[in-house]
């Protein structure tokens, strides 16, 4: 049976000196985001998942953004290789991770950089963004990883945001969904939905019909309660002031077979 696993990492005690890039930095409240953290990892249980802790990287303030150090296809893990050098001692626990759940392990390798929140899965294709964190390097070793199995992968410019899926992510029939004023190319995407607020690009499917994303984005909720999605809805502020949305702060892994 398909898996429903999903790979979490406490937050680091130095979370509020984690990265700023493309929004003025706020002071976050570390206890506050714990909250935040516990909060979402039960929201994904009380769905199904079951939820594993990498080991904590406290020494490294982004750690909780554990999305961004791995990318999962079939059962294939290639660990990442930040653009963000103070990120980049973030990869040993998560592959350490990756490795006992079975995956196989491939590794993105100098001069190429790869972030996970650069790449949004949908069905097959695989959309890359070539941006500020994955260098081309990094969009030509992750093609040589999946498009092998099966994969065909799509790169896409990304200058607005921080990551891809800072701007765009997929509901479950594959409609992709996105914030017209963050994205350089909204026409690569195919069959796209356009949403009224940056954080309501940001969906984690759950299951059926319901949609994890963020507190932040109302007047996204309805439209997509209006479509007849459930969004299920979490506060996750003290990560959205370092630019963090609901899909970084997990990896989903469902195509595993325990
Ligand atoms: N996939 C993601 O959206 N990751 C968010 C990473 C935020 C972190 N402060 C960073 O700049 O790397």
């Amino acid at each position: 049976m398909p898996s429903k696993k999903a790979l979490v990492r406490r937050p680091s005690p130095r979370l509020a000196e984690g990265l700023v890039t493309h929004i003025e930095r706020e002071k976050v409240d570390v206890d506050l985001a714990v909250e935040q953290w516990e909060a979402y990892g039960e929201a994904l249980r009380e769905h199904g998942w079951e939820t594993i802790e990498v080991e904590p990287a406290d020494d490294c303030p982004d750690s909780v953004f554990v999305e961004d150090a791995v990318v999962v296809y079939k059962n294939v893990a290639l660990i990442a290789r930040p653009g963000a050098e103070s990120r980049r001692g973030e990869t040993a626990g998560v592959e350490e991770a990756v490795a006992a759940l079975g995956c196989s392990v491939n590794w993105v390798w100098e001069p190429g950089t790869l972030e996970g929140g650069d790449v949004l899965k949908v069905g097959d294709t695989v959309f890359v963004g070539r941006g500020g964190r994955t260098n081309a390097a990094g969009v030509q070793q992750l093609r040589a990883a999946f498009e092998p199995l099966g994969a065909r992968v799509v790169s896409v410019p990304v200058s607005k945001v921080l990551h891809l899926k800072s701007a765009v992510t997929a509901l479950p029939d594959g409609t992709v969904v996105g914030h017209i004023p963050k994205m350089d190319m909204p026409s690569l995407f195919g069959r796209f939905l356009p949403v009224p607020e940056e954080s309501g690009s940001h969906v984690v499917l759950l299951g059926a019909d319901k949609l994890l994303m963020a507190a932040s984005a109302p007047k996204t909720a309805e439209l997509y309660s209006s479509l007849g999605y459930e969004p299920v809805v979490v506060d996750i502020s003290e990560f959205e002031k370092l630019e963090g949305c609901v899909t970084c702060l997990s990896v989903r892994l469902r195509e595993l077979y325990a």
